[in-house]
């Protein structure tokens, strides 16, 4: 089998803001086509590392290649492939929502067309409207439009839906699918674990600037943080067992209670337990190391 292509390759990547050590070690690939998220807590060094790769921040230490290139110098062609989503929006309020979209459009060889991007993040209504009148959330959707309007290779999204209602969270979830669907390469980062459940191929996850775990969705964790609990009301209360084959056990209460059995339930861990327990691990590690 061949090796999928690295569009992102990241080996060692330190940096330091003085003595501070933000992100101290991480290593990944992005392969072309899939959508990776990189999870961690508040500070674990995720905006640090996308600022990296998109060639705003300098690092300490370590290898990083974008598209091929090394983003300290990457020049005007390179930039022109990156779409950049960034954490806070960067847009200027005294021109329309459509007028700043062109203004970004015609910076880019190949762009989309601005009444098309504007569907997509559902902006139709107020692309006449000056970008200070518009409210968090349309804000925000404006930041995405301009992160897109490029047709880049590769779309970073920090934290992209910040501020969306549900409905518009789920129009995100769309017009990222429907970017995966033409190919392109996306790295998200959110505190939504369903959005990145949602989302990703791939999960990364850092904590104080380490990293903790990297695999498939299905796969992150380990099998043993996927075991399945089944709950179940009796006479004693509620009861819960985890077991790797909740089929069987439901069998046996059903037959056992001579029907379903009260309040049944098989939960299987989200992404968000995973997530959580891998994270508490790590912090309860760095604590015992300290200690
Ligand atoms: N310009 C800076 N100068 C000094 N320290 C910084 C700077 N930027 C970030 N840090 C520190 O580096 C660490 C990592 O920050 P970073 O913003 O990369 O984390 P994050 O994972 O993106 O967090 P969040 O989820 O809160 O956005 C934090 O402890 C932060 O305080």
């Amino acid at each position: 089998m061949t090796e999928p292509e690295a569009v992102v390759r990241v080996r060692d990547l330190h940096k330091k803001y003085g003595h501070h050590h933000a992100v101290d070690g991480v290593s990944f690939d992005i392969h072309r086509g899939e959508t990776f998220a990189l999870l961690g807590p508040n500070g674990a060094g995720k905006s640090t590392t996308i600022e990296i790769l998109e060639g705003y921040r300098d690092r300490t230490d370590g290898e990083v290649s974008v598209l091929g290139i090394d983003p300290g110098k990457g020049g005007l062609a390179w930039k022109a492939r990156l779409g950049i989503v960034l954490q806070s929006g960067g847009e200027s309020g005294v021109m329309t929502v459509s007028e700043q979209l062109r203004h970004f459009a015609g910076l880019y060889p190949n762009p989309r067309s601005v009444d098309e991007v504007i569907a997509a993040v559902g902006l139709e209504e107020k692309a006449k409207t000056r970008i200070t009148r518009l409210s968090g959330g349309q804000r925000r959707r404006v930041d995405v439009a301009l992160g897109i309007i490029g047709r880049p290779e590769l779309l970073f999204l920090d934290e992209p839906t910040t501020g969306f209602d549900p409905e518009a969270r789920r129009d995100f979830w769309t017009l990222v699918r429907l970017l995966k669907s033409e190919g392109t390469t996306i790295l998200l980062t959110t505190h939504y674990l369903d959005e990145a459940a949602q989302l990703s191929d791939r999960v990364g996850v850092i904590a104080g600037g380490k990293h903790i775990d990297i695999g498939r969705l299905d796969e992150i964790g380990g099998d043993d943080a996927r075991i399945p609990r089944v709950r179940w009301r009796d006479r004693d209360g509620m009861r819960e067992r985890r077991t790797t084959e909740p089929g069987a056990l439901v069998s046996a209460l059903c037959a056992e209670f001579g029907s379903e059995p009260p309040e049944l339930e098989v939960i299987r861990p989200s992404l968000e337990d995973i997530y959580l327990r891998l994270v508490a691990e790590s912090q309860a590690e760095a604590q015992a190391v300290l200690a």
